[in-house]
């Protein structure tokens, strides 16, 4: 049976059951048939606010708490906008921008991402990146990293970044330095080594391809991975890849000190964002039941949710800041895994976010953690905790 809560929205039992046992008030989910879009513009692009507003038949709203980021009613569609088609916004709740905003991004910084697809946030990183600094996205998923690579490609936003089809609770790749570009040129130039990464290209050319699987017949096993390598889908020009051989990118040869920034973007139930939650009216309420909210899978999560946050710390430098986000608003998979995490590893500090005080959200149960939801925020449900880390 599904269920009105005092809303427009239709929750399905099961997920009421879910919200109740978590200890979760249905009535956050009274605003969210009235939760804005938002869009992010890129920066430049504020000159054609008013082309789009035209064109889309509406304002943009400023959100005076998030630079950059414009509301819109929830019905208003952008897909069609020029603006939109030409790579000049894109959407992304305001929630994940606060996420992303918790990082602190300065030029210069080599940031990991360890659950980056489909890949909004990972985009608004390598935008607040500027020219220096390297962004690296991970996503186990490979379709959905694919499509992480068109959004690079579309915004234009790609060239300091390269992604790996990886496990993000193993995956261990420390950031290289970006070269310059002569750097780049004369190095790639003077190396007709197949080893050496050139320039990122769809389909490896003819010559190329013929070459490796020689080699790989062969046996030369320098140029052949082995299947539980990460899988590198793109790298910009700027990324640190291009005139690297593989074995320096594979290999700890250039290990540096670690990412100055991690986002853990956890996998989660999703139960913070209806409009996922709303997809399964489509898919079917029993599908939901099956395969986001049953118990086993949970349990399993959770467990995934504080090995990529303990990966993701590994990863990072010390004095570095890490993010851990998600969009459940369940304790268990946000304070709970905050709580053991900090008692597996006694290097991490939680911090307070600055940019907050001016945030339209609540304290998590553990001081400094953040929640929004969309009664309270206007937002898609998002917890958000930030650490840093005191020593190796
Ligand atoms: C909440 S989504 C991330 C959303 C993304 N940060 C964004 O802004 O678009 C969680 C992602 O974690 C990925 N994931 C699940 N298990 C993973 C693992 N072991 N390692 C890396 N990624 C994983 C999923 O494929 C999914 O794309």
């Amino acid at each position: 049976m599904e269920v009105k809560e005092s809303s427009n929205v239709e929750l399905p039992q099961a997920f009421i059951d879910f919200l109740k046992k978590n200890g979760l008030d249905p009535s956050i989910y009274t605003a969210a048939d009235s939760t804005p879009r938002y869009i992010r513009l890129k920066p430049g692009c504020e000159a054609y606010i008013e082309d789009i507003e035209a064109e889309i038949n509406c304002k943009l709203q400023k959100v005076e708490w998030l630079p950059s980021f414009y509301s819109l009613p929830p019905h208003v569609q952008i897909a069609n906008s020029k603006a939109y088609q030409e790579g000049k916004l894109y959407g992304i709740d305001a929630a994940s921008g606060a996420a992303v905003t918790a990082l602190d991004i300065t030029p210069g910084d080599h940031i990991l991402d360890l659950c980056a697809a489909p890949g909004a946030k990972l985009c608004m990183i390598s935008e607040l990146l500027g020219s220096s600094g390297t962004v690296t996205g991970v996503d186990v998923a490979r379709h959905r990293l694919a499509a992480c690579r068109t959004m690079l490609q579309k915004y234009a936003l790609g060239d300091r970044c390269r992604l790996f089809v990886a496990d993000g609770t193993t995956f261990s790749l420390l950031p290289v330095q970006a070269l310059s570009n002569s750097k780049i040129y004369s190095e790639s130039a003077s190396e007709e080594n197949l080893d050496t990464y050139k320039e990122w290209t769809s389909r490896r050319p003819w010559k190329e391809r013929k070459k490796a699987n020689k080699a790989q017949k062969n046996g030369n096993s320098q140029l052949v991975l082995q299947s539980q390598d990460p899988e590198l889908i793109f790298y910009g020009l700027h990324s640190g890849v291009v005139g690297l051989s593989k074995s320096k990118l594979y290999g700890s040869g250039l290990s540096h000190h670690g990412y100055d920034k991690v986002l853990v973007d956890a996998e989660c139930t999703h139960d913070g964002s209806i409009k996922h939650i709303q997809k399964f009216e489509n898919w079917g309420w029993t599908t939901l039941q099956r395969r986001v909210l049953n118990a086993e899978r949970i349990d399993n999560l959770n467990v995934l949710q504080l090995l990529l946050l303990t990966n993701g710390f590994k990863l990072l430098k010390v004095g570095g800041y890490l993010v851990y986000s998600t969009c459940s608003l369940t304790v268990a998979q946000n304070e709970d895994v905050v709580e053991q995490f900090l008692l597996q590893n006694s290097s991490a500090e939680l911090l307070d976010i600055e940019a907050a005080k001016h945030w339209p959200c609540k304290s998590g149960k553990i001081q400094k953690t953040l929640r929004f939801d969309p009664l309270t925020s206007q937002t898609s449900g998002l917890f958000v905790a930030k650490f840093t880390k005191l020593c190796t």
